[in-house]
């Protein structure tokens, strides 16, 4: 099947998309996130001792410094973690303002992380903000940081077009050792891979909102993805405080896959009136113990990339009924209403 995505043919090579998946995808999430100095050591031990030992550019690469490509909610997220379990981290965006929005963002978080972290020694609190902070450096040129990065890591709009254009350019200026990952909530690995030359450097790294706070890590491989760049992704992520799970490159990895057909056809209950907004999210919260409900989530994701990854699936299974034009999810994005990041959505948030 050929589907058409940015204006660029592209090869659907995903298994179909169905809706009639379960939808209890999402375990309730309390976890904190962590930092420690075990974890400071294993960064340590995975960067030098690693580097030290290997032999070619692609094998045992240890992630030490990474560029993160997108100064929005997720690409501020992976930012705070990275940095403040000792990684120095390069944030990107071609928009100034974000970047200021999002230091100032990341900033606060850890202030609150060091709030609980360290309740009984306020000095070690402001050590840890303040040590993390001075990780953290912003540009809007991704061309011109790439160079001493041993990861990229990409967390831009989700659109198939954008995510190439942008590591087609860099895979032509990284070092020959950096490895190449998307965060992609919904494309294809393979497809945003095809871009570049060094496929077996590439894989999905796909954190979950908000990144500070959840537990998981989804790490993709595609056919051609190399058991080092796996190791390497499966390894920092633990060094960052997550619990991976290895992923094949098929449609939505494993939580989208199965959290998509829920929010969908939540949606479409609103829209028929089979529930109100709040009473289908009250259903959801006390019924089966999520933290948020549906719309809640919708909101919370940001209703133009749950957007974009509609229209993707729509036109990769165009039969497929679940996937059509939802009429009110059109309706707010169109009037500029994604959620909690703009301050209305399903639900306003001023
Ligand atoms: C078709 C579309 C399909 C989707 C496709 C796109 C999406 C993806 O690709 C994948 C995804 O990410 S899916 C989304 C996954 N995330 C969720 O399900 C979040 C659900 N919500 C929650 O867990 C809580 O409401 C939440 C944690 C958010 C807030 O909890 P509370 O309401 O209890 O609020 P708080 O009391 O303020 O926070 C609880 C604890 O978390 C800490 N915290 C919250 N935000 C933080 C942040 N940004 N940084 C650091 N810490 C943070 C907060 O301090 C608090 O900690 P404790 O005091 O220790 O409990
Ligand atoms: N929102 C969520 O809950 C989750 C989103 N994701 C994925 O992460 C990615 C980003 O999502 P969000 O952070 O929510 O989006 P966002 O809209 O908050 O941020 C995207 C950022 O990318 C920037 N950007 C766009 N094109 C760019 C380019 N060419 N170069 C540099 N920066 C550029 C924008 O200025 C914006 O600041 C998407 O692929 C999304 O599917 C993955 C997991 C969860």
């Amino acid at each position: 099947m050929q589907s058409v995505h940015g204006g660029r043919k592209v090869a659907a090579r995903r298994d179909h998309v169905t809706a009639d998946l379960p939808s209890r995808a999402r375990p309730s999430e309390s976890s904190r996130s962590r930092f420690d100095a075990r974890r400071h050591i294993m960064a340590f031990f995975t960067h030098h001792v690693c580097r030290g030992l290997s032999s070619s550019a692609v094998r045992n690469v240890a992630i030490k410094h990474l560029t993160v490509i997108g100064g929005g909610q997720m690409g501020a997220g992976i930012a705070q973690v990275a940095a403040s379990t000792g990684h120095s981290v390069t944030l990107v965006d071609t928009n100034g303002e974000i970047l200021k929005k999002a230091v100032k963002g990341i900033e606060g978080n850890l202030k609150r992380v060091a709030k609980k972290k360290f309740s009984d020694k306020p000095e070690s609190g402001e050590e840890f903000i303040q040590k993390a902070l001075q990780n953290v450096s912003t540009s809007t040129d991704a061309a011109a940081v790439v160079q001493g990065s041993d990861l990229v890591v990409e967390a831009i709009v989700e659109n198939l077009k954008v995510k190439q254009d942008i590591f087609s350019g860099l895979d032509k200026l990284a070092p020959a050792h950096t490895i190449f990952a998307s965060n992609t909530s919904s494309l294809s690995i393979t497809d945003i891979a095809s871009s570049t030359s060094r496929l077996d450097r590439f894989a999905g790294l796909h954190f979950f909102n908000p990144v500070p706070v959840m537990k998981l890590v989804e790490v993709i491989g595609t056919s051609a993805t190399s058991q080092e760049t796996l190791d390497c992704l499966l390894n920092f992520s633990k060094v960052l405080g997550k619990t991976p799970v290895s992923c094949k490159d098929t449609p939505g990895f494993i939580v989208n896959r199965l959290l998509l057909p829920y929010i969908i056809e939540a949606i479409r209950m609103y829209e028929r009136g089979h529930g109100s907004k709040e009473d289908i999210d009250i259903a959801m919260k006390l019924g089966c113990g999520y933290p948020m409900g549906p719309l809640e989530l919708a909101d919370y994701v940001g209703l133009d990339t749950m957007k974009f990854i509609m229209d993707y699936w729509s036109a990769a299974n165009p039969e497929n009924p679940s996937f059509a034009q939802s009429e009110s999810l059109n309706k707010l994005v169109a009037e500029g209403k994604f959620g909690k990041k703009t301050g209305e959505g399903f639900y306003k948030y001023k």
